[in-house]
């Protein structure tokens, strides 16, 4: 299990993670999101030992990084996949990684075929893609059998056959009892690979939740409806305190400002009212909606179009951990 707990850490007058509690527990896959600059690769580097926190703790099976015996074997680490020697090839760099972490040199042509790279291993590194470097840089993360994964950014870089089988792989090893961290950027993706999300904005923790209840609680959801006489339905609507919008082809979007509206619920009005239904349908956001709504008044840099300047002043930061 990974726990990080209130966790700091500052530079300059930026505080990067700012009394930052959440776990990854064995089994499962958590997600860990936020925007540019939340904070996460610096929870990471912390996670690592390679830096060190102003306060709080980051452990590993109750340990910090630097008191574990054969750091290697109880977390295999993916933070920056573009640091590999350019002159080196593929087996050299994971020969070295293993003398460096007193590993059997034979892990190195298991986890050179676990990735994919097993035909490609003596060429240099430098004429690599990125999806390769990135299956390189989880080589090395394997290279100790570790009992738990942090991985930074994993998908970056990769095709999409290759984010497929990072997926996959990463699911696998959850599967298997272990603790896996991934950070990224590509919500929809964490959707399907992630079975808790972290989210935090600006150093602090927004919530911690299981993915499908972040969807659902996060994003709204609105019940298209199409019938004969959209009049009268709005009217009913109105009536119940419902948000009514007209839609493309006639039709309405429905929603209840207190949440909780489904198709069954729009479906006995207009059965009520005696309409005729030509289409009911549930719209679900998606997580980046979810994402956008958790994360929008904590977000460092926006784009242009949001019409909102860069450096807008940070507001308040909701940090409900959900269970
Ligand atoms: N070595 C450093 N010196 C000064 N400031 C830093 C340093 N490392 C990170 N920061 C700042 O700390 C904040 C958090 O950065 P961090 O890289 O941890 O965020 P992140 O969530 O990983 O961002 P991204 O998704 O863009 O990689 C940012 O404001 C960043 O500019």
């Amino acid at each position: 299990m990974i726990e990080v707990e209130g966790l700091s850490r500052r530079y300059g007058e930026t505080m990067a993670v700012d009394s930052l509690s959440f776990t990854a527990e064995d089994g499962l896959v958590t997600g860990f999101v936020g925007p540019n600059g939340a904070g996460k690769s610096t929870t990471l580097r912390i996670l690592l030992g390679l830096e060190r926190p102003d306060g709080g703790s980051a452990c590993i099976d109750g340990h910090p990084y630097g008191a574990l015996d054969r750091p290697m074997s109880r977390v295999g680490a993916l933070l920056d996949a573009g640091w590999v020697h350019p002159g080196r090839s593929a087996r050299a760099h994971l020969r070295w990684l293993s003398q460096v972490g007193r590993i059997d040199a034979d892990r190195v042509d298991t986890v050179l075929t676990r990735v994919g790279l097993d035909g490609v291993a003596d060429r240099r590194v430098g004429g690599y893609s990125l999806g390769m470097r990135q299956r390189l840089g989880l080589a090395g993360a394997l290279l100790g059998e570790p009992a738990h994964l942090v991985l930074d950014e994993p998908l970056n870089g990769l095709d999409p056959d290759g984010v497929h089988w990072m997926r996959r792989f990463i699911r696998h090893y959850a599967e298997c009892g272990n603790a896996v961290l991934v950070s990224s950027h590509l919500l929809s993706e964490m959707s399907l690979t992630a079975d808790r999300l972290v989210v935090i904005g600006r150093g602090s923790l927004i919530g911690q939740y299981d993915t499908d209840e972040f969807v659902r609680s996060m994003s709204a959801t609105s019940i298209r409806v199409r019938v004969d006489r959209p009049e009268v339905l709005r009217d009913a609507a109105c009536t119940r305190g419902w948000a009514v919008e007209a839609t493309g082809a006639g039709a309405l979007a429905l929603s209840d400002p207190a949440g909780g509206l489904d198709t069954p619920s729009v479906g006995r009005v207009c059965f009520a009212a005696g309409l005729r239904v030509d289409e009911l349908t549930e719209v679900r956001g998606s997580l980046e909606d979810a994402f956008l709504a958790a994360t929008g008044d904590v977000l460092d840099y926006r784009s242009p179009e949001t019409g909102h300047a860069v450096d807008a002043p940070p507001a308040a930061v909701r940090t409900e951990a959900a269970g």
